[in-house]
C-alpha cells in the first residue's frame, strides 16, 4: 500500500467513492441495500485509509467528508437546529484504545467518563417538544435537512405525546422495529405476496417513509431516546445526568452504562458481543461517548462526526456470497429440503458455506439461482439464510432450481400434497428416512446416546439389525461386535451408552419420538401438562390447543401420530424395553413454579433469553412472549418495554432481575 502511485491512489479512490455513493443511495434512499453493511463499513474505511495516505487527493464531496443519505421530495422539509452526523466506527480494542488517546491528545483534562449505549440498529429521528407536547419528528435526511415525519411517529407508543415539562426541547432517538414484530410484518407480507424486508432497519425506515400513516401504524415501531441537543430553561453538566431527566420525563431511553476508562468500555463491548441475541431488538454495535458535556464542546466534530464519541461495530452477520449449487437433503420426516452450497464466507465468527433455502416456494420467491450472487445472514445459532438476490450481478448464466421429481435417496417418486410448502418422499420404509428418525432420537437434546452416529446407523440398518429407534434395546453386543471398526471396547460401550439412555427425563422421549413440530420447548410443556405418555395419547386435539404454546399445527401432528399403528407399536416395544414413559417423582418435585406463566422484557445483566426460558421451564412454569391477564410474572431488566407499561394497567406482579433471582435460589431450597 506504501508505494501505491498517486496516479493508481486516484483512480482508486474515485472507484471506491462511486461504490459508497451507490450504496449509500440504495441504503438510505431506496431502503434497499445491495450490499451489507459490513461490505460499505469496508468500503469506507479504505477509502478513510487512502485519503488518509494523500490528503491532497481529498475533496469535499468525498463519502468521508460528509453525512450519507438524501431527502427525499414527498415529505415536507426540516431543517435541523444542529447537524446530524453520523459516527467514526471502530471494530476492535485497538482502534477504541485510539480513539481515547486521540481524546487524550486533544485536552487537558485528565480524569473523563464515558457511557456505552446500545447502538440500535433502526433510523434516527429528531423529536421536538413544547408546552409539554410533542411537536415535530423529522429523519437525519442528508443532516442538515430531514423530513417531516410527524404524523408518523405518533404512531409509535413508546413516544409520549405530553410530557410534564413546559420547556422547550429537542432530543434524538432510534426508531427501531422489535425482531418480533419484524417477523410479523414479514409474514403477513408473504401471505399477501408482497416482498419481504431485508432486516428490521430496512423495515422500520419503510415503515416511517409511509405517506399513509395507518401503514406506520400497523407496523407497531419503538423508539428509544439517546440524547438531549437543547433544552430552553435547563443546563446539563453530563450525559448521565440528561439521561436521568429523560427518564423522569417518561421518555423510552435508551441502555447505557459508565465507565471509567476504556478498558472498562473494552470489556462492556465485548461483554455485549455476546449478550446481543438476548435483545429483542437488533443492535449493530455499542457507542461510546463522553460523559462530560463541556468536553464534548472542546473537542468539537469534523465535517462527518462528532470527536467525542465513536461506534464500536459487531462483525458481521450478513455477507454476501455465491450459490455454487442447490442440493436436496432429505429430513425425518421425509421432507426434501434444498441447502444453498455456498462460497465460503467469515459471517459472526464462523465460516459459512451453506444456507438453508426451506423449500420450493421460497426459492420461487426469492427467485434464487445457482450462480446467483447472494446475501447471506446469520442470527445467534440459527442456520443461515439467504436474505435476497443481488439481480445486478446476474450475466445470464444463472441456472433456475428445478425440484426433483423422485426421492434422491430411494428413487421413490415425491410429491407435494396440495397446500402445502414441503415436498415429500412417499416411501415411509425410505431409508434416509429411517436414518434421520433414528439419528434424531439418539440425538444429544433427546435420548443421548453417545457412539451411535451415522455410520452405525447406516451399518445397523444395512444389516438388518434394526428397523426403527425401538429395535436399538433390543441389540446385543454381539449383534456389533463384528460390524466394522466395533471391536469387542466400542460395541460394549455403545450398548452400555444404550442402557443409560432408559431413564431419560420424559419430555426428552417426548422429543426422541420426533413427532413432526415437536420441538425440545414444546415436549417439555407437554411433559409438563401430561403425567404419562398413556395421558397424551388420550388428549383431544381441542383439550392440546387449550395449552399455551401449543397451537392447532402441533395439536394436530401429536394426533395424527398416535393414530398410526406403527408409532403406537414403536412405543410399546420402547415400553417393553424399560425406558422411562412418564414423568417421575423426582422430575415434579423441582416443579416449584408449576403452572405459572412469566413475561421477561428489557435486557438482564445475567442471563441470556434462552437461559432464563429454561429455568422457567425446568422448573415447571412457562416462558410466554406477551402480557395478558393470564401473565403470573413480568421480570424486568434495564429498559423494560410496553410490556412493562400493560402489566402495571394488568396489576401483574412484576420482579425485578435480582428479585426473579431470588425466587429460583429461595423456592430451589425448599
Ligand atoms: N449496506 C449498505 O449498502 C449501506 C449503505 C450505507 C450505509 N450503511 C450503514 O450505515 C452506516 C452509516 O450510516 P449512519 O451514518 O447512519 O450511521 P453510523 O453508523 O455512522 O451511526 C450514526 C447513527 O447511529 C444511530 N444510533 C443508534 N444508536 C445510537 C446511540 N445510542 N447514540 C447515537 N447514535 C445512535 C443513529 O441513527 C445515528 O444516526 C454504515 O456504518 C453502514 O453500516 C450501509
Ligand atoms: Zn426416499
Amino acid at each position: 500500500m506504501n508505494n501505491l502511485n498517486k496516479e493508481k491512489a486516484k483512480k482508486k479512490i474515485a472507484a471506491l467513492r462511486e461504490k459508497i455513493r451507490e450504496a449509500e443511495y440504495r441504503y438510505f434512499v431506496l431502503d434497499d441495500p445491495q450490499i451489507s453493511d459490513a461490505e460499505f463499513d469496508k468500503l469506507m474505511q479504505d477509502l478513510i485509509k487512502l485519503e488518509n495516505q494523500f490528503p491532497e487527493l481529498i475533496t469535499a464531496d468525498s463519502p468521508t467528508q460528509r453525512v450519507g443519505g438524501e431527502v427525499l421530495d414527498e415529505f415536507e422539509k426540516v431543517e435541523h437546529s444542529t447537524e446530524m452526523l453520523s459516527l467514526d466506527n471502530s471494530f476492535n480494542a485497538e482502534e477504541l484504545r485510539d480513539f481515547e488517546q486521540r481524546i487524550a491528545k486533544n485536552t487537558a483534562q485528565k480524569d473523563y467518563q464515558f457511557v456505552v449505549e446500545h447502538k440500535i440498529d433502526g433510523l434516527s429521528a429528531v423529536i421536538r417538544y413544547q408546552d409539554g407536547s410533542f411537536q415535530l419528528g423529522a429523519t437525519r435526511g442528508n443532516g442538515e435537512v430531514g423530513e417531516n415525519i410527524t404524523e408518523n411517529m405518533k404512531t409509535i407508543r413508546s413516544l409520549p405525546l405530553k410530557i410534564k415539562d413546559k420547556a422547550e426541547l429537542e432530543l434524538r432517538g432510534e426508531i427501531y422495529l422489535s425482531k418480533s414484530e419484524f417477523e410479523r410484518i414479514n409474514q403477513q407480507r408473504l401471505e399477501n405476496d408482497e416482498k419481504a424486508f431485508a432486516n428490521p432497519r430496512n423495515a422500520a425506515a419503510g415503515s416511517m417513509r409511509q405517506l399513509d400513516s395507518k401503514i406506520a401504524a400497523s407496523r407497531r415501531l419503538s423508539i428509544l431516546i439517546y440524547d438531549l441537543i437543547s433544552h430552553s430553561e435547563k443546563e446539563f453538566a453530563t450525559h448521565l445526568e440528561v439521561f436521568f431527566y429523560l427518564k423522569e420525563q417518561g421518555f423510552n431511553v435508551n441502555w447505557h452504562k459508565k465507565a471509567a476508562g476504556i478498558e472498562e468500555v473494552i470489556e462492556i463491548c465485548q461483554e455485549w458481543e455476546e449478550k446481543r441475541e438476548s435483545l429483542d431488538f437488533e443492535i449493530d454495535g455499542l457507542v461510546v461517548k463522553i460523559n462530560d458535556l463541556a468536553l464534548r464542546e472542546e473537542l468539537g466534530s469534523t465535517a462527518r462526526s462528532p470527536r467525542w464519541a465513536i461506534a464500536y461495530k459487531f462483525p458481521a452477520q450478513q455477507k454476501t456470497s455465491r450459490v455454487k449449487d442447490i442440493e436436496i437433503s432429505l429430513g425425518r420426516t421425509g421432507a426434501l429440503t434444498p441447502t444453498a452450497v455456498l462460497e465460503a464466507v467469515e459471517l459472526a465468527g464462523s465460516t459459512v458455506s451453506r444456507a438453508t433455502l426451506h423449500n420450493e416456494d421460497e426459492i420461487k420467491r426469492k427467485d434464487i439461482r445457482i450462480g446467483d450472487t447472494v446475501l447471506v445472514q446469520k442470527a445467534g445459532d440459527v442456520i443461515p439464510e439467504v436474505v435476497k438476490v443481488i439481480k445486478e450481478k446476474r450475466d445470464g448464466s444463472e441456472k433456475e432450481f428445478e425440484m426433483p421429481e423422485h426421492c434422491p435417496v430411494c428413487g421413490s417418486k415425491v410429491k407435494r400434497p396440495e397446500g402445502e410448502a414441503v415436498t415429500r418422499c412417499t416411501n415411509i420404509s425410505c431409508p434416509a428416512q429411517r436414518k434421520e428418525k433414528i439419528l434424531h432420537f439418539v440425538s444429544r437434546d433427546a435420548m443421548n446416546i453417545e457412539g451411535v452416529g451415522p455410520a452405525l446407523i447406516d451399518q445397523l440398518l444395512e444389516h438388518q439389525l434394526i428397523d426403527d429407534y425401538a429395535d436399538l434395546y433390543f441389540l446385543k453386543q454381539h449383534h456389533l461386535k463384528d460390524l466394522e471398526r466395533m471391536g469387542e471396547k466400542s460395541s460394549q460401550n455403545v450398548t452400555e451408552a444404550i442402557r443409560a439412555s432408559k431413564d431419560r427425563e420424559f419430555f426428552r422421549v417426548i422429543y426422541a419420538l420426533g413427532i413432526r413440530h415437536v420441538g425440545l420447548g414444546a415436549a417439555r410443556t407437554l411433559s409438563n401438562n401430561y403425567s404419562s405418555i398413556e395421558q397424551l395419547r388420550a388428549a383431544s386435539s381441542q383439550e392440546l390447543e387449550e395449552i399455551d404454546e401449543i397451537g392447532p399445527v402441533i395439536a394436530d401432528s401429536i394426533i395424527n401420530f398416535f393414530a398410526e399403528k406403527q408409532n403406537r407399536d414403536l412405543i410399546s416395544r420402547l415400553k417393553q424395553a424399560g425406558i422411562n414413559l412418564s414423568r417421575e417423582e423426582s422430575e415434579e418435585k423441582e416443579e416449584f413454579l408449576a403452572g405459572l406463566k412469566f413475561v421477561f422484557t428489557g435486557s438482564l445483566n445475567d442471563f441470556t433469553r434462552s437461559e432464563v426460558k429454561d429455568l422457567v421451564e425446568k422448573a415447571g412454569g412457562r416462558s410466554v412472549s406477551a402480557v395478558s391477564s393470564k401473565t403470573d410474572y413480568l421480570v424486568i431488566g434495564d429498559n423494560p418495554g410496553s410490556k412493562y407499561q400493560k402489566a402495571q394497567e394488568l396489576g401483574i406482579e412484576i420482579l425485578t432481575e435480582s428479585e426473579f433471582k431470588q425466587l429460583l435460589e429461595n423456592k430451589e431450597e425448599k
